[in-house]
């Protein structure tokens, strides 16, 4: 059984109850008052008949009177809170002023924008709501205005409003007008433009300054650079600009990642800034490069002093993530208008002189000079060339022996790179492995050595001549972070074992970032590979750094060997670094032995091995071949 619902039947579609017009009985009881006149005149009760059209007229004229009266009052009421509304609702400032200037109505929209009350505004005149500047200019364009009144659309007229608290706020002002009698009247929409004006400075911003650092931007410091010159033009004063370049920071970006890379470009830029005076200029000009344009300098070692200082704050090392991160800067500094004649000139210059303090062994300003101007043009040659004998197959492997000290035996080799350009002639390893680390072009370089030295230590192996080969790591070779697997792709392609594959590396290069170099250092020696320390004694090694290190060979640099045993410093120096190596356990290689006297030192100080002229210059790999074939002599 269905259970008995509480609710109630649900009533049919509601029937809509027809209400008469609200016309309908002031219609009718004329007509009804006018019908029963008649009827009274007819049976003759003229008394009742001149009452009821009497009331007629009463009613006639009642109505009459609301047509007349009444209704227009009401509509003009309606009129008038639709207009309130408007005016209250407008989200712009309205004033409405009179001929005379003096505010007779403002809007809410307008209390809020000007920061006053209603009270401090109404019977005051119009101008004071605008800066001071204008005020009399006002009052005679207000007189005009109501003279010739014109209407104002909107974006016609940009003003300042003068608010309560004494701020100036950009408006656009749109102007009404109209007369009642005599009296004229104004009315202004104010348009608030302080938010679009913020949307556009700060696009003006972004495409003037640097998103990260907040700096200006190259486009900016090109602007405020030609400014500059031409002041210093017309005041015959002298313009310097510093062209800074962090070092290492690809490096940074690759070990670290680029929030760290941000981090330490962030905090450059302020250590940079804080050694500047207010009249100095500083952009990031992109990447890892910064430039300041100094203000009035007297000398041009006020800016040596300045670039001095910027290289002392950039060389501290940035605490980040708990670790100490290495960079330094490289300034090229050059001076208008006693280096260059115009900015695009200047900034070339400088340009060219951060490249060479780069080359002069990072860390270090330079000065542009004319002499640079040229080798910077020799420099793109010679990277344009060189690219093409890459590409080419056009270079050469030469190999120098290492020899022991003692038995005079050929242990080893030294792969050095030989290029004998059609058009340059020869060109020194020392001039275009520098351009090469400079452009890049290093990297592929390097490759190609490392490919052709395992082929070559695996034909001497093949041959039944195993010899070990020594390689030179250029700096960015060694900075980069999968170099180790690219050393193990190299071996494994070749078939070479890394026992025989010796790596060498500058001095410098470790001692730039010894945390890093340990671990990289240690990656190729787990390959099975030897690792030197290449030009030994030139890079200030601390000996702590030194101990930590698993490399397995030192040697020493030729410009300690070429005084032996003559010069007395040079003597300490080698009998130095020998000590050095025996109580690390290291094998001590000299290299550039141009003579019988070197030799006969080295031995009598304990040198294990040696290269030099005096055995053999560096040669083509089938000379070797044909000197590891012969009958080697064991020397006393
Ligand atoms: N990254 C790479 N660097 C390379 C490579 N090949 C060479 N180089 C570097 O170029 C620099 C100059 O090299 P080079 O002109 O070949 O000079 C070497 C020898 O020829 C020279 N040498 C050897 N014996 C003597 C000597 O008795 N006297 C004398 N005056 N010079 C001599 O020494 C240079 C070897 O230097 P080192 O590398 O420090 O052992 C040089 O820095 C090379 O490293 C390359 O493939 N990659």
């Amino acid at each position: 059984m269905k259970p008995l619902s509480s609710q109630p039947e649900p009533a049919g579609p509601a029937v809509p109850r027809r209400k008469l017009p609200a016309w309908l009985p002031l219609a009718l009881t004329p007509l009804l008052l006018a019908m029963l006149a008649a009827v009274a005149l007819r049976r003759q009760h003229d008394v009742l008949a001149a009452s009821l059209l009497a009331t007629l007229l009463v009613l006639l004229l009642a109505v009459a009177l609301r047509q007349l009266v009444l209704l227009p009052r009401r509509r003009l009421a309606t009129q008038q809170r639709r207009e309130q509304v408007t005016f209250d609702a407008a989200p712009d400032g309205i004033v409405r002023v009179d001929q005379n200037g003096i505010i007779r109505l403002v809007n809410p929209a307008m209390l809020k924008l000007s920061g006053y009350q209603r009270e401090q505004l109404l019977g005051q005149n119009v101008a004071m709501l605008l800066p001071q500047a204008l005020r009399a200019r006002h009052a005679t364009s207000m007189a005009g205005y109501f003279a010739q009144p014109r209407t104002r659309a909107m974006g016609e007229a940009a003003l300042e409003l003068l608010c309560a608290d004494g701020s100036l706020r950009p408006v656009e002002i749109s102007l009404g007008h109209w007369q009642e009698g005599s009296q004229r009247h104004a009315i202004a929409y104010i348009h608030d433009l302080s938010e679009r004006h913020a949307f556009e400075r700060s696009l003006q911003h972004r495409a003037t300054h640097d998103d990260l650092t907040g700096l200006p931007n190259r486009r900016l410091f090109k602007a405020l650079l030609q400014q500059a010159a031409l002041r210093s033009g017309r005041q015959a004063s002298r313009l310097s600009l510093l062209f800074l370049d962090l070092d290492h920071f690809k490096t940074i970006n690759d070990n670290f990642g680029h929030a760290v890379g941000d981090t330490v470009l962030i905090e450059a830029g302020s250590r940079i800034q804080s050694v500047l005076r207010s009249g100095d200029v500083l952009a990031r000009l992109g990447g890892d490069e910064f430039a300041v344009l100094l203000g009035e300098l007297g000398s041009t070692d006020d800016a040596m002093r300045v670039a001095g200082k910027l290289l002392d704050v950039l060389k501290v090392p940035y605490t980040l993530r708990h670790q100490q991160i290495y960079s330094g800067a490289s300034i090229g500094i050059a001076f208008l208008p006693d280096d260059a004649g115009n900015v695009d000139t200047l900034l070339r210059y400088a340009d060219m002189a951060m490249y060479q303090a780069k080359q002069n062994g990072r860390g270090h300003f330079a000065c542009y000079s004319h002499e640079l101007n040229a080798r910077a043009h020799e420099d793109m040659l010679i990277h344009t060339r060189l690219k093409e004998a890459l590409a080419q197959n056009r270079l050469q492997l030469h190999y120098q022996p290492q020899v022991d000290v003692h038995s005079g035996m050929l242990v080893g080799a030294e792969a050095l790179l030989r290029w004998h350009d059609e058009q340059l002639g020869p060109v020194s390893p020392e001039r275009f492995v520098a351009v090469a680390e400079a452009t890049g072009l290093i990297l592929p370089l390097s490759e190609w050595v490392l490919e052709q030295v395992c082929q070559q230590i695996c034909l001497w192996q093949q041959a039944g001549t195993p010899l070990r080969v020594a390689v030179n790591f250029s700096a960015h070779q060694f900075n980069q972070p999968d170099l180790a697997q690219q050393v193990a792709n190299v071996l494994q392609r070749s078939g070479a074992p890394a026992a025989l594959l010796d790596i060498e590396i500058t001095e410098t290069v470790v001692m730039a970032r010894p945390d890093q170099a340990r671990k990289q250092i240690a990656a190729l020696v787990a390959l099975g590979c030897s690792v030197a320390l290449d030009d030994f004694g030139t890079g200030y090694s601390s000996l702590t750094r030194l101990k930590d290190l698993p490399v397995s060979k030192l040697k020493i640099d030729r410009s300690f060997v070429q005084g032996l045993p003559s010069d007395s410093n040079d003597c300490t120096i080698a009998q130095a670094i020998i000590g050095l190596a025996r109580s690390f356990n290291l094998k001590m290689v000299a290299e550039g032995v141009e003579n019988a006297a070197q030799l006969a030192y080295l031995r009598e100080q304990g040198c294990e091995l040696y290269q030099g002229w005096w055995y053999a210059r560096a040669m083509p790999a089938h000379a070797l071949s044909e000197l590891l074939q012969a009958p080697q002599t064991v020397q006393a």
